[in-house]
């Protein structure tokens, strides 16, 4: 069990950030990395693994503490897992709105039985900036690309991506509802078993 009343979590994504504070609850103190660096590491690695520890690391470096980063993603099944890990960066860096309106536009023809996807998060936590042993713990949240956008909950894909064990998109759900069944949802239930925090 690893001992520490306070975390930094190394993401810049309000939306991100919002579900992960709401995950851990009361039982750590979370500070966001934002409060300590406005420059955002950049995101060179080839995994969501990789990117999670270096976010992770920077977050250790410029705030002192231990840090949790979320690299998370979208992978379309008929596109051999674009975006992948370049989700937040499909659309050159225009942002959600953008992403999501290339994304409706490349699987314009594609039928329903070939929209699958999942969500893909990776939690990486190290104790400090040089952990040789970081904890790593992924979820997977499996699903299938709309033809149009749905909902104003959550974020990112959240519009397109369709839940089916709950019979409407993502962004239908309320927070605490997606909270409980998605990729980061599942990632950190692994994270708190590991962290003995459960
Ligand atoms: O639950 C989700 N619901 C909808 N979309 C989601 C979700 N989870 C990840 N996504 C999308 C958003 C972004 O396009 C990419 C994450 O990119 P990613 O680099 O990990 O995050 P980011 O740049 O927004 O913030 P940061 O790196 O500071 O944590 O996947
Ligand atoms: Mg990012």
């Amino acid at each position: 069990m690893i001992l520490f009343n306070e975390l930094v979590l190394a993401s810049h994504n309000a939306g991100k950030l919002k579900e992960l504070q709401a995950m851990l609850g009361s039982s750590i103190r979370v500070r966001s990395v934002g409060e300590f660096s406005s420059i955002e590491p950049e995101e060179t690695g080839l995994s969501f693994i990789e990117n999670a520890i270096l976010k992770a690391r920077n977050a250790a470096r410029v705030s002192g503490l231990p840090a949790l980063a979320d690299d998370s993603g979208l992978a379309v099944d008929f596109l051999g897992g674009a975006p992948g890990i370049y989700s937040a960066r499909y659309a050159d860096g225009q942002g959600d709105a953008a992403n999501n309106a290339k994304l409706l536009d490349v699987l314009q023809a594609v039928p329903d039985a070939e929209r699958g996807a999942q969500f893909v998060c990776c939690l990486a936590l190290v104790r400090h900036a040089d952990d040789p042993l970081p904890i790593i713990c992924e979820g997977l949240w499996h699903g299938r690309i709309l033809h149009t956008a749905q909902g104003v909950e959550g974020f990112g894909y959240d519009p397109l991506f369709w839940v089916p064990e709950r019979d409407c998109s993502s962004a239908e759900l309320p927070a605490a509802e997606k909270n409980q069944i998605s990729h980061r949802a599942r990632a950190m239930v692994l994270l708190k078993h590991r962290l003995g925090l459960v």
